[in-house]
C-alpha cells in the first residue's frame, strides 16, 4: 500500500464530544501507576463505537490525557451516564494491532506493573503531546517528506555472494521452522566471525519478500553502526527505520507511526523496538541474545530478549535469537529434554568462521610471575608489549579491553589514609586526568583535583589502579609513534564520535585502540590481529552468581575480534593479562569451548539452585537512611511470609545493595526466589497491592523487579 493512502482508510469525519449523553462505553489505558487503584484500564463513554487499539484522549483528574481503547463494552447502560466522555480520537490511526495489546498486558502481568502505565511507556513520548489535528498534520508531513519506495528490483538476488555451507544449512532449516506451526524460536549459535548476520540478512529478505515486516533487535544500536549500515545496504529498496533512545522524539515519533502504518518494511532497534507495533510482522531477529541492555533497568524492567520470545508466539513469526556466547537461560531452552534442558528452542549452529580461519590462540599471562617493579611501572606485562610493538611493526592492529574509563579508579594520599570517596555515594570518585577532575561515575558529582590531601595536607596524592586514560597514556611513551586511540563513554560523548573513532580503526588509521567493553562488541574489525583484557580478574569473585557468564560472554566476543580476516587467523592471539590463570573460566575460554562452559555452569546453577532452574525477584527499596529502608522490607516480608510459605515461595532477609548509597538515598533489597514460575508470579500478583498500605516514611521509592540480571 502506497504511504500516501494509508491513513485515509482510518480517518473519520466526527470527533466524539466531551459529554455525550449515550454512545459506547469504552475501557481506556491511561498512564496510572500499578496498585493505584487506577492501575486497570478506565471507563469512558463514546459516542461513535472504537475499536480496540484505537488512540484517544480522554479527561484524567483534571487533565486531559492520551489513552489507548483497551476494551470495548456493549452500548453504554443507564447507570454509566455518570461515565466522562472521551474527549477525541485518533482517526488517521489505524488502532493498535491485538497482539500489540496481548504483548502489553502479558508484560504487565509479568514484570507487575500497570497496563496503561506500560502502554504509555511504551508508546512515543511526543505522542502524549499532539492533538488529533496536530497528529493528522504530522501524518500529512510524513508523507509529503517520505517518496514512496521503488519497487524492489529483482536483481538483488543476483549479486550476493554465496553461502558457506554452515549458513545454508542454518537457512534451511530456519526456513523448515519458519513453515512450522507454530514456528517456534532458533537459537542461533555462530562463532565470533562465522557470519550470523548474513543468515539475518537472508531470513530478513525472504521475510520482506514475502510481503512482511521484519524486526531485528541489538544490544546498542550506537556501538554498532557498521550493522544498521549492512541492512541500508543489503536493502536499498526498502523501508528501514530504527528505533533506539538515540533518536529526537520527533524521530522516533516518524520512524513509530512508519512502523504502525506498515509502511517501515523492517525496524532495527534497542530493546524499546520490541513494542513497535507492526501489522504485518514476519520475523523477530534477537542479535547477540545475551547481552544485558535487553533487560530494561528501571520503570517496568522487561526483558526485551524473553519479549521477542513471547511476541513471536503471539503473531506466529519466527525468532531467531543469535549469539556466540548465548545466555545460560537460553542454553537451558535449547538444551534437548533429555539432556535435562527445556527442550522449547531449536539450536543451529556455525562452528566455524567465514573462510575457514581459526580463532585466535589464547595466551594467559600469569602475572604472579610478572617482577613487581614492571606490575608497577606498567599496566602490561613486557611480553605483551613486545607482542603489541611487534604487530604494529607488521602493520596490523591491536585491541586492549579495560573495563575501567577515566585515568584511575581512585586518587590517595601517601601519607595518611585519605582516598578519593564521593560524599554521596558508598564508591570512590575516578581520577579524570584530561580535565583535573575527580568524578562519581554514580552521581556525577565532580570537582577539580585538590592541590593537596584534602586531610592532611600533603602535596603527594597519588593515582590507584589504572583505566583506559592511563593505558593510553602509558601506551603512547611505551610505543613512540605509534597511533594510539582511546574509545570510551568519555571519548564519545559527542555525537557522532563513535563512529568516527570507528571509522579510523577500519580505515587503518590506528595502531592500538584502547577501550572499554564497548570495543568488544560486535565490530567486524579487519585487520586486528592481538586482543588483549587487561585486568579481567575482579568479575571472578563478584558476589553476583552471573558475573563470570557475563565475563566469559565479554572475553569471548572481545577475541572474536581478532583474526577476523583468513589471511591473518593464523598470526591472532587473544591475551589475558590474569592472576588466577588456572581458573575454569580461562581454561574454557582457551577452548573457545562455549558450550562447556554453559554445560559446567548450568551444572552449578542446578546444584545452587539459581536460574534458570530457580525463579528469582527483587524487591528494591530506596529511603534516606539503610535502616527506613531495611524496615519497609522487612515489614513487606512481614505482610507476605504466611502466602509466600503456602506457595513455596522464599523470601530472604533484606540486605544492603552491592552498592549501598547512590545520591544521597540508602537501598536495599529483598530477594524473592520459587523454583517455578507460575507461583511465584501468582505470589508476587497478591502481595505487591498489599505493600501500598505499608506505612512509608516520607522519603522513599520501592519497586519490583522480576528475573533481576543483578543481585
Ligand atoms: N557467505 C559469506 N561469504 C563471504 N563472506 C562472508 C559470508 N558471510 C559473512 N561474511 C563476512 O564474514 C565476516 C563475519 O561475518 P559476521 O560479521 O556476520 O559474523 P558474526 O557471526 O555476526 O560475527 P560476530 O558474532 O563476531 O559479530 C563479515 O565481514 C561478513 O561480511
Ligand atoms: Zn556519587
Amino acid at each position: 500500500m502506497p504511504f500516501g493512502e494509508s491513513g485515509a482508510d482510518f480517518a473519520q469525519e466526527g470527533r466524539a464530544v466531551t459529554a455525550p449523553t449515550a454512545g459506547q462505553r469504552l475501557a481506556v489505558a491511561v498512564d496510572a501507576p500499578q496498585h493505584s487503584g487506577l492501575d486497570r484500564p478506565l471507563d469512558y463513554l463514546s459516542e461513535q463505537a472504537l475499536a480496540p487499539g484505537t488512540l484517544v484522549r480522554v479527561p484524567f483528574g483534571k487533565r486531559e490525557v492520551l489513552g489507548v481503547v483497551w476494551d470495548t463494552g456493549a452500548d453504554a447502560p443507564a447507570e454509566s451516564m455518570a461515565l466522562r466522555g472521551i474527549v477525541e480520537h485518533f482517526g488517521a490511526l489505524p488502532p493498535l494491532p491485538a497482539a500489540w495489546r496481548s504483548l502489553v498486558e502479558f508484560a504487565a502481568g509479568y514484570y507487575q506493573r500497570g497496563v496503561g502505565e506500560l502502554a504509555l511507556a511504551v508508546l512515543p513520548a511526543a505522542l502524549r503531546d499532539l492533538d488529533a489535528a496536530a497528529l493528522e498534520r504530522r501524518l500529512k508531513r510524513l508523507r509529503k517528506k517520505i517518496a514512496p519506495p521503488a519497487a524492489p528490483a529483482p536483481a538483488e538476488q543476483a549479486s550476493l555472494r554465496p553461502l558457506t555451507e554452515a549458513q545454508s544449512a542454518a537457512l534451511d532449516a530456519l526456513r523448515a521452522q519458519a513453515a512450522a506451526e507454530p514456528p517456534g524460536v532458533s537459537l542461533l549459535h555462530g562463532v565470533t566471525g562465522s557470519g550470523k548476520t548474513e543468515v539475518y540478512l537472508r531470513e530478513a529478505q525472504r521475510v520482506l519478500d514475502g510481503g512482511r515486516q521484519a524486526l531485528v533487535l541489538v544490544p546498542e544500536i550506537n556501538l554498532t553502526p557498521q550493522l544498521e549500515a549492512r541492512f541500508a545496504e543489503r536493502f536499498p529498496n526498502r523501508r528501514i527505520v530504527s528505533l533506539h533512545s538515540g533518536l529526537t522524539p520527533a524521530q522516533r515519533l516518524a520512524h513509530w507511526l512508519q512502523a504502525l502504518l506498515g509502511e517501515a518494511d523492517l525496524v532495527l532497534g534497542t530493546r524499546m523496538a520490541v513494542f513497535a507495533p507492526l501489522p504485518r510482522l514476519g520475523l523477530i531477529v534477537v542479535d547477540e541474545e545475551h547481552d544485558a541492555s535487553y533487560k530494561q533497568q528501571d520503570g517496568a524492567r522487561y526483558s526485551a530478549r524473553d519479549l521477542a520470545v513471547l511476541r513471536g508466539r503471539l503473531e506466529r513469526a519466527p525468532v531467531i535469537l543469535g549469539s556466540a556466547t548465548p545466555s545460560l537461560e537460553t542454553w537451558h531452552n535449547a538444551l534437548p529434554i533429555a539432556d535435562g534442558g527445556a527442550g522449547r528452542y531449536r539450536r543451529l549452529v556455525l562452528a566455524g568462521r567465514v573462510g575457514g580461519g581459526g580463532l585466535p590462540r589464547v595466551r594467559l599471562l600469569d602475572m604472579n610471575q610478572v617482577p613487581r617493579e614492571q606490575q608497577r611501572a606498567s599496566a602490561l606485562a613486557p611480553a605483551l608489549m613486545q607482542a603489541i610493538a611487534e604487530r604494529i611493526a607488521r602493520g596490523e592492529q591491536s585491541l586492549l579491553l579495560l573495563n575501567r574509563r577515566g585515568y584511575s579508579p581512585v586518587l590517595h594520599c601517601l601519607d595518611c589514609s585519605w582516598k578519593s570517596g564521593c560524599p554521596h555515594c558508598s564508591a570512590w570518585r575516578v581520577f579524570h586526568k584530561g580535565d583535573r577532575t575527580l568524578r562519581c561515575h554514580h552521581c556525577g558529582f565532580t570537582e577539580r583535583v585538590p592541590r593537596a590531601c584534602p586531610d592532611c595536607g600533603n602535596a603527594d596524592i597519588q593515582p590507584l589502579g589504572r583505566g583506559t586514560e592511563r593505558l593510553e597514556e602509558q601506551l603512547a611513551q611505551a610505543l613512540p609513534g605509534a597511533r594510539v586511540a582511546r574509545l570510551d563513554a568519555d571519548t564519545t560523548r559527542h555525537a557522532g564520535a563513535l563512529a568516527a573513532g570507528l571509522a579510523r580503526v577500519h580505515a587503518g588509521e590506528v595502531d592500538v585502540l584502547v577501550g572499554t567493553q564497548m570495543v568488544a562488541k560486535g565490530h567486524d574489525f579487519r585487520r586486528v590481529t592481538l586482543v588483549a583484557a587487561v585486568q579481567p580478574d575482579a568479575a571472578l569473585f563478584s558476589s553476583d552468581f552471573r558475573a563470570p557468564e557475563r565475563l566469559f560472554a565479554l572475553l569471548l566476543q572481545a577475541a572474536g575480534r581478532a583474526g577476523r580476516d583468513a589471511a591473518h587467523a593464523a598470526a591472532s592471539e587473544m591475551w589475558v593479562q590474569t592472576w588466577h590463570p588456572q581458573h575454569a573460566l580461562f581454561a574454557a575460554l582457551d577452548r573457545h569451548d562455549s558450550e562447556a562452559y554453559a554445560h559446567s555452569q548450568l551444572a552449578e546453577r542446578r546444584q545452587a539452585g539459581l536460574p534458570p532452574y530457580a525463579h528469582l525477584a527483587l524487591l528494591r527499596a530506596d529511603a534516606r537512611t539503610q535502616e527506613a529502608a531495611r524496615a519497609w522490607l522487612d515489614a513487606a516480608a512481614a505482610l507476605g511470609s504466611e502466602a509466600a510459605a503456602a506457595a513455596g515461595v522464599v523470601l530472604y532477609p533484606s540486605v544492603p545493595t552491592p552498592m549501598q548509597r547512590v545520591a544521597d538515598v540508602e537501598r536495599a533489597q529483598l530477594l524473592i526466589e520459587c523454583a517455578a514460575r507460575p507461583p511465584l508470579q501468582r505470589f508476587l500478583a497478591g502481595w505487591l497491592p498489599q505493600l501500598q498500605g505499608l506505612k512509608t516514611p516520607r522519603v522513599m521509592r520501592w519497586a519490583i523487579d522480576v528475573d533481576p540480571l543483578a543481585i
